[in-house]
């Protein structure tokens, strides 16, 4: 079962769904637009090493936009900045972002029931692309869950993406032990 827009408002209204900025008119049929943050950011070395914290370089996107190129990996951040206690939310794409060859995550799409935060989206493109702060780049649906919650992301001792941010951050893999 997927929320509806009218449950989404429901939710909204109980504080359970949290979507700020909000605006009545990014509501779909039974999902939510999110749109992409200014700040964008990119790894610092070309090879990466899953075991290490690989920093990032942020830039923001200027006025005039800024072209995606192929093969380079971009962090993007979501301007909404969303708490979700009840549900599980998932990151979806955009058919109109992907008609222009844009993949926003990789991956991973889903969230967790009390994930509080800005999206972090892993951009990749097949064509270079010009792309502006503020266009809708992606949606929010909602999934209920079965079964009590025992851990709630904000509790979870290894919540590694739940401190609030309107940047992107980098992978935090280096946390996990392996
Ligand atoms: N493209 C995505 C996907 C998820 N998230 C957020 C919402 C999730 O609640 C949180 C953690 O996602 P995962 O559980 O997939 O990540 P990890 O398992 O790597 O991290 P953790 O150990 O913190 O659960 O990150 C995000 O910002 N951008």
């Amino acid at each position: 079962m997927i929320l509806s827009d009218k449950r989404i408002l429901e939710e909204i209204e109980k504080g359970t769904i949290v979507i700020q900025p909000f605006d009545r008119s990014f509501l779909g049929t039974n999902s939510y637009d999110v749109h992409l943050g200014k700040h964008l950011a990119t790894y610092r070395d070309k090879e990466l090493d899953a075991k290490k914290h690989n920093e990032i370089d942020h830039f923001d996107i200027p006025e005039e936009g800024f072209v995606l190129q192929p093969g380079v990996l971009y962090l993007g951040v979501t301007e909404e900045y969303t708490e979700t206690h009840a549900h599980v939310p998932f990151l979806e794409g955009k058919s109109s972002t992907g008609r222009l060859g844009i993949d926003i995550h990789a991956t991973a799409g889903k969230g967790d029931v009390g994930f509080c935060n800005t999206w972090t989206l892993e951009i990749s493109c097949v064509h270079p692309v010009r792309v502006y702060a503020g266009m809708p780049i992606g949606q929010l649906i909602y999934f209920p869950v079965d079964g009590e919650i025992i851990n709630k992301y904000n509790t979870k001792q290894n919540a590694k993406y739940n401190d609030r941010t309107i940047r992107p951050v980098e992978s935090m893999m280096w946390k996990n032990k392996f």
